[in-house]
């Protein structure tokens, strides 16, 4: 676990992100990408950076927020116990296995 960690370079820098830039939290960008890159525009790499940026950025931000509202709205979210969520690095971090999430209606 500790190599895998020491590998990842794309947003994890502690100058920017903080000495807590490993851990997963959302609420970073609770006031804007902006305010979470400290106005670094190297910093946040989603969708790429310059002239070959993502076409499709805003219209993928805008998608994701319409969908999860509408999700959020009608069911509350769990993690399903047999998820094993065990993190691998390919470029970036994420799940192995993909994250197994239960969804219970409100
Ligand atoms: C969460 C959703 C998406 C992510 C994370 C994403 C990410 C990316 C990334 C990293 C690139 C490469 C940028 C580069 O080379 O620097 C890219 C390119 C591109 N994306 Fe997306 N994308 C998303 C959704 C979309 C959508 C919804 C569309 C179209 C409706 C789209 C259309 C394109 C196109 C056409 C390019 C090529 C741009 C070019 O080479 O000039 N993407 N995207």
């Amino acid at each position: 676990m500790e190599v895998i960690i020491a590998t990842l370079a794309v947003h994890h820098s502690s100058e920017v992100w903080g000495k807590d830039a490993h851990l997963f939290k959302p609420e970073r960008f609770a006031e804007g990408v902006a305010k979470a890159t400290r106005d670094s525009m190297m910093a946040f790499l989603s969708f790429g950076y310059g002239l070959r940026k993502c076409v499709g950025f805003n219209f993928a931000n805008t998608e994701v927020k319409i969908a999860l509202s509408m999700i959020l709205q009608r069911y509350r979210l769990t993690v399903s116990p047999n998820c094993t969520n065990f993190p691998f690095a390919m470029f970036t971090l994420r799940p192995k296995d993909g994250v197994q999430i239960m969804l219970h209606p409100l």
